[in-house]
């Protein structure tokens, strides 16, 4: 009898939750939105815990279902959560533009009480978010980034010294271990003032941060489960998306570095001292200005944002020039003829006017957008353009910049590496909006010059001294990493290095 009263319950839960998925999945239909059949338990998402891809193929994968189908968007779930991918470019530049005003938020939510870290930039809303957003720009005018260029020069000799002495024994190296300590030295030099020594120290507790923020290990899948397909969790579980011993680190570091300097009359050219200079600045105006949990929270973004996107796009260049050897002589030609041009030097100037360094470095984000896609979400119902569809507020909007780059209709031949893609002479073939590396609109990235300040910098120092190869009879072989969030390749990148 116990036993029947249990199948029958079990039954029962089964048929409900079939209902209330079924219920779930017809939202799309309901709005007359096109929209991908999901599956009943993952929705359009490949299984998370099991994927071999990840969740920035399966929004790619929603953005070719509908641009096949002739559709100008469409709507997909994850699991039962109903998410808008838009496909149109008129419509992309819209949403990220014109029609900034219905889509302010990234949509992920912010908890700056419980979970101080999370009180970023990027995660910001609202006027929040403008405010935070209008004091940290001055800190990235191109007079500031001039200002940073000498500490960035100095965190790249350690690394040429580095791959100088251990491409010597003849071994294939990780390039992708090399530049994440290099851009770990530079953002630890840039945004904290402090010596990482990464090369030195390999575990530094700065270099161990940066790892443990970005492995893919258990908890961080969750966290990225937790922040994309299931949000409400966070509030069930009190789950922080920062974890306790990351943001201790981040917390004494900042607090300890306002009170030294100040006790010590220490000026230094970074964004430490930036944040010294706003708050005494705002001191003696009156102003409203940033408390130090909030300026910890946006030196932790930088941190963040500055050290993992460039080092993975240097990766990845690299790793297309191994294989391009054509293409990595030219580049190479172009930043000896520019150093010779400047008394054997690198001047920020100098490194910003390379055309050719441009074209590359334009065709890896082309290629390999690090940020897969752009995220809003809607803040203010939205009539889509031309259409009886309405997209309500409180709506997850991804826009798939995977999807957009490797697409046949606006980059012919979309897997091959091509710099001329982006010559003079056929830039003009790229349609507006059909390049977003660094998204758009005013939530565009706010470390732009920076990032590629630094991927510059970085590249034109090792492709002066060095030259690099697949290690011997290796094919070209990519796969994305299936668990991170940021577009990578999966495992290390092993190349073979020699002096030039
Ligand atoms: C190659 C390097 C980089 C790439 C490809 C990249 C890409 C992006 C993308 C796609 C976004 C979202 C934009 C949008 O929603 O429209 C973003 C936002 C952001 N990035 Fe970057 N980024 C890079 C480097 C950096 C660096 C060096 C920093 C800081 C030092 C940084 C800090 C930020 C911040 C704070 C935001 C949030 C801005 C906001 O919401 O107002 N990024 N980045």
């Amino acid at each position: 009898m116990v036993l029947f009263e249990i199948i029958l319950g079990i039954t029962a839960l089964i048929f409900l939750f079939v209902l209330y998925r079924k219920r779930s999945h017809s939202y799309w239909a309901r709005r007359n939105v096109p929209f991908m059949k999901p599956s009943l338990i993952w929705g359009n998402l490949d299984n998370p815990l099991l994927t071999k891809h990840g969740l920035k193929v399966d929004i790619k994968n929603a953005y070719e279902y509908f641009k096949r189908h002739g559709h100008k968007h469409g709507g997909i779930f994850f699991t039962s959560d109903p998410v808008w991918i838009p496909v149109d470019l008129e419509l992309i530049k819209n949403i990220l533009q014109k029609d900034f005003a219905h889509f302010t938020s990234h949509g992920l939510s912010a908890d700056p009480e419980r979970d101080p870290l999370s009180g970023n930039v990027f995660n910001l809303d609202g006027e929040d978010w403008k405010f935070v957003r209008s004091k940290l720009s001055p800190n990235f005018s191109s007079g500031k980034m001039k200002m940073m260029f000498n500490t960035l020069l100095e965190c790249g000799v350690p690394m040429i010294d580095h791959v100088d002495q251990q491409s010597k024994r003849g071994d294939a190296l990780d390039v992708k271990e090399i530049l994440a300590s290099y851009t770990t030295d530079v953002i630890g030099s840039c945004a904290f003032g402090i010596d990482c020594n990464s090369f030195k120290d390999p575990n530094s507790d700065f270099r161990r941060c940066g790892r443990k923020v970005f492995e893919p290990s258990f908890n961080n899948v969750l966290r990225m489960i937790v922040a994309f397909v299931a949000p409400f969790l966070r509030h069930v579980v009190k789950f922080k998306m920062i974890s306790n011993d990351v943001e201790k680190f981040f917390m004494d570091l900042v607090s300890g570095l306002f009170e030294y300097r100040k006790a010590n009359g220490i000026v230094r050219n970074d964004f430490i001292q930036l944040f010294i200079e706003m708050r005494e600045k705002a001191k003696e105006t009156g102003e409203k200005t940033l408390t130090l949990p909030q300026i910890t929270a946006q030196a932790f973004v930088f941190f963040l944002g500055g050290f993992e996107t460039s080092s993975s796009t240097m990766t990845l260049c690299l790793h297309e020039l191994a294989f391009n050897q054509d293409i990595q002589d030219k580049l190479r030609a172009e930043v000896r003829e520019t150093m010779k041009k400047n008394n054997g030097e690198l001047t920020y100037d100098s490194i910003m006017e390379m055309k050719y360094m441009d074209q590359v470095v334009n065709e890896t984000l082309r290629k390999y957008p690090i940020v897969p896609f752009v995220m809003r979400a809607c803040t203010k119902d939205y009539r889509v353009p031309d259409s009886n569809a309405t997209i309500s507020k409180g709506m997850k909007v991804f826009i798939s910049t995977l999807g957009i780059h490797r697409d046949p209709a606006y980059y012919p031949n979309p897997d091959k590496f091509d710099p001329e893609r982006f010559s003079d002479e056929n830039k003009s073939n790229i349609p507006n909006n059909a390049y977003i590396p660094f998204g758009e609109g005013p939530r565009i990235c706010i470390g732009l010059r920076f990032g590629l300040m630094q991927t510059k910098m970085g590249l034109s120092m090792l492709l002066n001294k060095f030259k690099f190869s697949p290690p011997a009879g290796e094919k070209y072989d990519f796969h994305f990493d299936p668990k991170s969030f940021n577009l990578c390749k999966e495992g290390s990148v092993f190349l073979k290095i020699e002096k030039m």
